[in-house]
């Protein structure tokens, strides 16, 4: 901007040159023409340049390189000559020559080049706080966020200080952010710490060495899904040795998800420790809207029963169709229990989605990553427990259901629980004709739970993309509702397979995790 003093200057000088031309233009357009021209912001910029210059030319300046004129030039030259041979664009490597040998009338090499600038959305991993971090350059300039914020990234250039602002708030600002180097440093320097934790751990149990890895059970129409090995050793369900080797979570590239119409439905993957409340969540949601949701129907090899119905209750199917399935990777999760196969296949799933409806899955969150396809669109819903207080005054009259299929292996699971019944029906409306037991949790299992899912949301937070604390059910299945309900998810793509589909269904046998 030109100062008052000299935007006066310069406006005398021009009136004065306005004045001085009129005699030579007899025409009202040159006239116009020079105004305009004499007016233009630009001149008048280029008056105050050449004021600076005068004024610098009087300090009668010593050049600083006796051939700083001749460097100039060729500096001058070699950004012409690579921007005449356009040296500034990406090398392409060769053509292939197979690629020539086609029949092929011609072939166009399509290469995207990724700068370094960002094109990402990321959804924050953890929580940060700038007031309680000492090293922010500026506490005001940053920006603090919670675990699952999705945050715009808007330079990345920096490798200690990102800046991100947070996506769809209003009068949000850019700010700071520790980049996910910065983070994983402060993380790998904390570690120590958190490996001497103490925590409660219990000897292997014998039993469980032949433990039944599958279950079968009604609840409210829906057969239990497979959770294999939830009710194994679970101090073994969570093997050490894990975190050494994981990079600690930080941020997860996200991409906006928009559902077309004619899109299917995302898959919903429920996920939580034993007993946490996941069927509970998953029968409420059913029967709220039996048009709009749907699960699985499992397979197995094991004899049809009186009452059971192809296709309604299970799959019936032979050993060898079954092993077929499991070399073909047919399944998400299988397993063995009394010399039977169990499993949910990967094809159930589609059947669900097929239907128009959204399928509720119950895995273990070790099997999420087989349904982590743009197929599938996963939707992953944690479900954790509250604080132990909370846990308490809310299980207090919380029991555990089996039917006699399970009654042995409930027992080996939870011996230390006291059956209240041993054979009484089930609570649930739509079962008939099934003798269960029931079992109240106890305060073991209430730490377990809260063991457990510290343990899976530090080992697979980055695919949650919704946790869930399970205290008042009411409210929680509300909220859980609510969040179905959302169009526009954003889709998690950091952690995608390479090759989608590729190998689904590890194999799970008996008592092995
Ligand atoms: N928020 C809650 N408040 C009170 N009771 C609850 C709550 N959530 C679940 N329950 C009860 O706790 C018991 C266990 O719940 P649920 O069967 O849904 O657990 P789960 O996560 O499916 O575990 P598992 O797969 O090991 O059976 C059930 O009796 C259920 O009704």
């Amino acid at each position: 901007m030109l100062s008052r003093t000299e935007h006066r200057g310069v406006c005398r000088l021009l009136s004065s040159v306005m004045s001085g031309t009129e005699s030579h233009t007899d025409r009202e357009e040159d006239y116009r023409f020079l105004h305009s021209m004499l007016m233009e912001k630009k001149l008048h910029l280029l008056f105050k340049i050449h004021e600076r210059l005068k004024r610098f030319e009087k300090r009668s300046p010593v050049p600083v390189q006796e051939h700083a004129a001749s460097l100039a030039s060729d500096s001058l030259l070699s950004v012409h000559d690579a921007v005449a041979q356009r040296d500034f664009e990406p090398t392409l490597p060769p053509m292939p020559d197979d690629v020539l040998e086609d029949d092929e009338d011609s072939v166009k090499i399509v290469s995207l080049v990724k700068t370094k600038e960002p094109l990402l959305f990321l959804r924050a991993l953890f929580d940060y706080d700038p007031n309680e971090d000492p090293t922010v350059p500026c506490k005001d300039a940053a920006v603090a966020f919670k675990r699952g914020d999705v945050l715009q990234i808007v330079c990345m250039e920096d490798d200690t200080w990102w800046q991100a602002c947070h996506l769809g708030v209003v009068n949000t600002r850019a700010g700071l952010i520790p980049s996910q180097q910065l983070h994983e440093r402060r993380v790998a320097l904390q570690r120590p710490k958190a490996l001497f934790k103490p925590r409660r751990v219990k000897p292997p149990v014998m039993e469980d060495v032949d433990y039944r890895a599958i279950t079968g059970i009604h609840i409210a129409g829906l057969r239990r899904s497979f959770r294999l090995g939830r009710k194994s050793n679970r101090s073994r369900r969570w093997s050490t040795g894990v975190h050494s080797s994981v990079c600690p979570p930080t941020y997860i590239e996200v991409i906006p998800y928009h559902k077309d119409p004619q899109d299917r439905h995302r898959l919903v993957v429920m996920v939580g420790p034993n007993g946490v409340g996941v069927n509970e969540l998953k029968r409420r949601l059913l029967i709220s809207d039996p048009d709009h949701y749907g699960v699985t129907v499992p397979h197995t090899t094991r004899e049809k029963r009186r009452q059971e119905s192809e296709g309604v209750d299970y799959h019936f199917v032979s050993i060898h169709v079954f092993e077929e399935d499991i070399l073909n990777h047919r399944f998400i999760e299988y397993g063995r229990y009394n010399g039977h196969y169990y499993g949910t296949s990967l094809d159930s799933v589609r059947r669900v989605m097929a239907e128009g409806k959204v399928c509720l899955l119950d895995v273990q969150p070790g099997k999420i990553k087989h349904v982590y396809t743009f197929e599938f669109k996963p939707y992953v819903v944690f479900v954790k427990p509250p604080r132990v207080e909370e846990l308490r005054l809310t299980r207090r009259r919380a029991k555990f259901i089996c039917d006699d299929e399970n009654r042995n292996f409930s027992q080996d699971l939870f011996s230390k629980r006291k059956p209240k019944h041993e054979h009484t029906k089930h609570i649930s409306p739509m079962v008939t004709g099934i003798r269960s037991m029931s079992c109240y949790v106890t305060e073991e299992d209430f730490e377990d739970m809260i063991d457990s899912a510290e343990t899976m949301e530090s080992q697979c937070g980055h695919l949650f993309d919704k946790v869930m604390v399970n205290g008042d059910i009411a409210m929680v299945f509300r909220e859980l509702k609510a969040d179905l309900k959302k169009v526009s998810w954003l889709l998690n793509v950091g952690v995608f397979p390479a090759n989608i589909n590729s190998r689904a269904g590890e194999h799970i046998t008996e008592g092995q995790e």
